[in-house]
């Protein structure tokens, strides 16, 4: 996919601004606070529905207005789509896809891949960022996904409640449990064929990052024992359940779900090691810039099409040689990405489209 066009109204600290894009990288300069994130938060609010910084809407209507509206032309393979979002202070958004009012999970929305300078912690972070970061492509990748990742979600709490309310031993709770061991099941499977994706795509791009001196390996880690060394879907099923039954009493004492892909994590090693141990913090970054990567490898890879790269401010963390290596790439890539930097001094001799952002406004090039 490849955003064309975006024109952007009382969005944050920008009262009125088009931008066309180019089909590799575009940059944009500025000082702090001048509107760079803001420029990528409305690319991922016109895809997503919702901003990456904010769980409340109207946070995104500029000060000193009532509303705010974003319309985007992007293609696909050719095929031309327009999209338009608008709300209002009384929290009525309105979405369209190509002039047709519809919902967040359109197949033909923008999809994307987001970089933030909290992804940088991926490696020594919390399980749940890792789960996240997997989930946020799987979502977009697949509807049924998407539906499931729901479902289980539900599924869970009605589960814990009735833990909660020691009603394990009723027709509800057997009729839930199985529900959830047949939706855990087809997201750990989804889950473990990403993750092994991501392995083979990674490899050659943490050869490339590290010169050859460090390789690297990501595994699916579940959350209960498995015996079998082949997944599958019985065999999974069978030690889910052989589980839940272990830790019944466990579960009935704490009243919450002991096992489950809301608990699986995502390990990592550098030279056969856990990365979050022993990889350097720096280490750990470039593990973080390759998984991205590799996220949006992986994503053209089950879809036949990139998605658009948004990267806000992740330079400033790597270091020089690092820095140098990653823009050339983004530059040299067959998909489109859009960096925002403080800092112009790598910037001068990138092959990108390179502006400068200013109070909200486009100035130009410097
Ligand atoms: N709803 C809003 N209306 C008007 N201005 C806003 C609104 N929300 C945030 N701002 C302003 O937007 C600016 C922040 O923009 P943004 O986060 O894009 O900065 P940036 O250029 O990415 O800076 P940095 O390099 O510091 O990350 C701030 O000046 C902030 O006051």
């Amino acid at each position: 996919m490849f955003l064309k066009n975006i024109q952007i109204k009382n969005f944050r600290n920008i009262k009125k601004m088009e931008y066309n894009a180019e089909s590799n990288l575009n940059i944009f300069m500025g000082d702090n606070g001048q509107g760079k994130t803001n420029i990528l938060e409305a690319i991922f609010v016109s895809s997503t529905g919702k901003s990456f910084r904010t769980p409340t809407d109207t946070n995104l209507i500029n000060y000193e207005e009532s509303w705010y509206s974003i319309k985007t032309k992007y293609v696909n393979n050719e095929r031309k789509i327009n999209s338009f979002i608008k709300l209002d202070q009384s929290k009525n958004k309105i979405l369209q896809i190509n002039n047709k009012k519809t919902s967040i999970n359109n197949p033909e929305s923008l999809k994307l891949v987001l970089f933030i300078p909290d992804d940088l912690d991926l490696v020594k972070g919390s399980p749940l960022k890792r789960r996240k970061f997997i989930d946020f492509t799987l979502k977009q990748i697949s509807q049924d996904y998407s539906f499931n990742f729901d479902n289980y979600g539900k599924l869970l709490r009605k589960r814990n409640l009735l833990l909660k309310n020691d009603q394990t031993n009723t027709k509800s709770f057997n009729i839930i449990n199985d529900l959830f061991v047949e939706t855990a099941v087809k997201l750990i499977l989804s889950r473990i064929n990403f993750t092994s994706l991501l392995d083979q795509i990674i490899k050659p791009l943490y050869q490339e990052i590290t010169n050859g001196k460090n390789t690297i390996k990501i595994r699916y880690a579940l959350s209960f024992n498995i015996e079998d060394e082949k997944i599958n879907q019985n065999i999974l099923e069978k030690s889910f359940i052989e589980n839940q039954r272990s830790i019944k009493d466990k579960e009935i004492k704490r009243k919450k779900s002991m096992i489950g892909p809301h608990l699986d994590d995502i390990h990592l090693y550098q030279d056969n090691k856990l990365a979050r141990h022993f990889a350097s913090q720096g280490q750990q970054r470039n593990i973080a810039v390759c998984l991205k990567l590799a996220e949006v490898y992986a994503f053209k890879k089950i879809k036949d099409y990139y998605p658009v790269f948004l990267l806000d401010e992740v330079l400033a963390e790597l270091d020089q040689e690092k820095r140098l290596l990653l823009l050339n790439h983004l530059s040299k890539a067959e998909f489109q990405s859009f960096l925002t930097s403080v800092n112009s001094n790598n910037l001068r001799n990138v092959e990108a489209k390179l502006s400068v952002i200013k109070d909200g406004q486009l100035i130009g090039k410097e």
